[in-house]
């Protein structure tokens, strides 16, 4: 063939690549939501036939419901640690939050009698919302931190009447950059509050598999490490700052250990 028309066909084809991993990823996306927003459709009349309510219990449903979805995405997941979560009676579980995808870890190690703290945006969110709501999660409204305090302390009390543990993402918000946030304070409080343990859990970085960014969404691994549990017995409010910033370091040096090395998104390589 003529150099001439092979040209532009050379010039075009990296860019078919790119339109066609950029299609993956959004075509991805959009069936995680769907599948899932599909999933608690199904999922809601069982909760209500169970439990006839809002009841933590209904978590089992959704653990059950959502284990399979990370086949179609040839995500596998790594558990260590397990020995970790054998505590007995309520604990608060930390750990950081890189996208929606950690909904999939979550599901594979979430103990009984477990439900989350989220951002009260997500009880709005069609069926998700819902399914959120009968499975008892705790929705805060980060806005309004006076609010946000108040709803905690309750929560810390519904804990140790219903035995309830609680999963709280301490960074506040999905962060991607290849590190930790630094902590919020909440989740420590709510331990303080309630005199429980904190059990932190790490997920390994996604840059080697999903890039937001970036718009890759590939298959990969996502390593779970579930840390020793941090007692708070005899602990008060003065305690919070120093909790949180072991519970921190014990996290990140986790994170990096576990993390590939990759070139992290809009950055330089990094560990
Ligand atoms: C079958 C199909 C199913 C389909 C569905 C599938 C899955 C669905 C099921 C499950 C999914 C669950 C997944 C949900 C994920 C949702 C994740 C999120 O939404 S993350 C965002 C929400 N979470 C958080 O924000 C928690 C972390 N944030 C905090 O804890 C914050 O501290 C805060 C309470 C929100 C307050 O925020 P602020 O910005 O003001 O932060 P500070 O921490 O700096 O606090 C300021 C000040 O207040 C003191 N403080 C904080 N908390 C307390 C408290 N509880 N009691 C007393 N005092 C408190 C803090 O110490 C600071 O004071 P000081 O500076 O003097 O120390
Ligand atoms: C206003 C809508 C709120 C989000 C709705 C998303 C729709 C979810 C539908 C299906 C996805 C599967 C279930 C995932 C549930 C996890 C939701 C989540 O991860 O929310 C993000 C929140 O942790 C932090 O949000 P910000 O990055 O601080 O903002």
């Amino acid at each position: 063939m003529d150099v001439v028309w092979m040209l532009p066909l050379l010039l075009l084809f990296p860019l078919l690549m790119w339109t066609s991993s950029t299609f993956l990823f959004y075509f991805k996306k959009f069936f995680y939501v769907a599948w899932m927003m599909l999933l608690a459709l199904l999922g809601i009349p069982v909760c209500l036939l169970k439990s006839g309510g809002r009841d933590v219990e209904n978590m089992r449903v959704i653990r059950a419901m959502v284990r399979h979805v990370k086949y179609f995405f040839g995500l596998r997941i790594e558990v260590s640690g397990w020995e970790h979560l054998q505590t007995v009676g309520p604990y608060v579980i930390i750990s950081n939050h890189q996208s929606s995808l950690d909904v999939l870890g979550m599901m594979e190690i979430l103990p009984d009698r477990c439900t989350t703290i989220a951002k009260k945006e997500l009880v709005y969110a069609g069926t998700v919302g819902l399914i959120c709501w009968l499975s008892g999660i705790v929705f805060i409204n980060r806005k309004k931190t006076s609010d946000a305090k108040s709803v905690m302390a309750d929560a810390a009390k519904t804990m140790l009447d219903q035995q309830i543990r609680l999963w709280v993402f301490p960074e506040g918000t999905r962060n991607q950059n290849g590190d930790l946030l630094p902590f919020k304070k909440g989740a420590f409080h709510l331990a303080v509050q309630a005199q429980v343990p904190i059990v932190p859990v790490v997920f390994s970085s996604y840059n080697s598999f999903y890039l937001r960014k970036e718009k890759q969404f590939n298959s990969g691994t996502i390593k779970l490490k579930i840390l020793p549990k941090i007692e708070t017995k005899g602990m008060t409010s003065e305690d919070v700052s120093s909790l949180s910033d072991l519970s921190h370091s014990l996290m990140r040096t986790a994170f990096l250990e576990i993390s590939d090395s990759v070139p992290q998104s809009n950055g330089p390589l990094k560990h």
